[in-house]
């Protein structure tokens, strides 16, 4: 029998929107997209981000503390928690509805609280750049500035957002378990948000007030579970360079010295297209016939039949 083909997938905003009904909806028409795959005769890990969702869970639990000095403040690592929690939830039930829908309850589903360490030295601690929550007037994120202490930064052209430290992942704390529930068939949602940040102190395992990018965590889960692709799923069909310019050009398979090339003069917005880009580069550079894809969440199976989507390849 020929070998199934291992993917990790990584699942951008739209698959998830923004609210909490939003995510009700939007995860049944991402869970549709999954379990296409798994059709296919793939086999899928799942890893998912958080911008929005952390950013609406740090608010509240801030405004607590705010209301009541008594309450202590709620670290940044442990709203990646909740975070996990809270999308795993509405995921993992949609994937079970959609599998039962189709006769494959034969397949359990499971998220995995998923610990990430970051180096504590990562130069990225001192500069924040991961946008996270919604966004924002330039007035209004000069109210957050002065209101709140956020900084904030203009996020690719759609407006203003806060940013919080976004260090590289490491390591991958939960990968004995998430390896072991994988080859067991099961449906791994890990990862998520980027897995948690923390460094390692001695023996223990310390929160850190970051938040992971969730490509580069999903392109060392890829590594690390020896996966042939690495799909990143997210709001276009395909990569462009001259992006949103008249000379713009759709890019159908490229190899990753031409991907390095693009990003070098500058084709990709960093906090958006960037770090997808940069993700797929080193997944496919790992190891000889590991391939990258980029596409929109509905077309990831004509992506993998290779009908559509930037594919990436050494
Ligand atoms: N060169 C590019 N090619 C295609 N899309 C780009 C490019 N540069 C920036 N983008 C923008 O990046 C967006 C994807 O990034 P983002 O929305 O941050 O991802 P996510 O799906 O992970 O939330 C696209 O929807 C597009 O608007
Ligand atoms: N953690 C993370 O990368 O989240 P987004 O994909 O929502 O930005």
């Amino acid at each position: 029998m020929e070998k199934k083909k291992r993917i990790v997938i990584a699942l951008g905003g739209n698959a998830l929107g923004n609210t909490l009904s939003e995510q009700m909806a939007a995860v049944k028409i991402t869970s549709k997209a999954i379990v296409d795959l798994i059709e296919e005769g793939c086999e899928v890990v799942v890893v998912h981000g958080n911008g929005p969702q952390v950013g609406m869970i740090n608010n509240a639990m801030s405004a607590l503390t705010r209301e009541d000095p008594k309450q202590p403040n709620t670290p940044l690592s442990v709203c990646v928690a909740m975070s996990q929690a809270y999308i795993g939830y509405d995921l993992q039930n949609a994937l079970r509805e959609e599998l039962v829908n189709r006769n494959m309850n034969n397949i359990p589903v499971t998220t995995m609280i998923t610990q990430v360490r970051v180096d504590e030295n990562d130069p990225a601690f001192n500069s924040p750049s991961k946008p996270i929550g919604h966004f924002m007037t330039a007035e209004e994120a000069k109210l957050a500035e002065e209101k709140y202490g956020y900084i904030t930064k203009e996020d690719a052209g759609r407006g203003y957002r806060r940013v919080v430290a976004s260090p590289s992942p490491a390591e991958i704390i939960e990968i004995g378990a998430i390896r072991s529930l994988v080859e067991a068939g099961q449906l791994v949602i890990a990862c998520g948000g980027g897995g948690i940040p923390v460094t390692l102190q001695g023996n223990h395992l310390k929160g850190a007030s970051a938040v992971i990018d969730k490509d580069f965590a999903s392109e060392l889960l890829a590594e690390e579970l020896d996966a042939d692709f690495l799909i990143i799923l997210t709001a276009v069909e395909k990569v462009a360079i001259n992006f949103g310019k008249p000379e713009e050009k759709w890019l159908d398979d490229i190899t990753t010295d031409d991907a390095r090339k693009y990003i070098g003069e500058g084709h990709f917005a960093p906090g958006s297209m960037l770090p997808k880009v940069q993700a797929a580069v080193k997944f496919a550079d790992s190891k000889e016939g590991r391939k990258a894809l980029i596409t929109l969440l509905e077309k990831a199976k004509d992506g993998i039949l290779e009908k559509t989507g930037t594919h990436i390849h050494k």
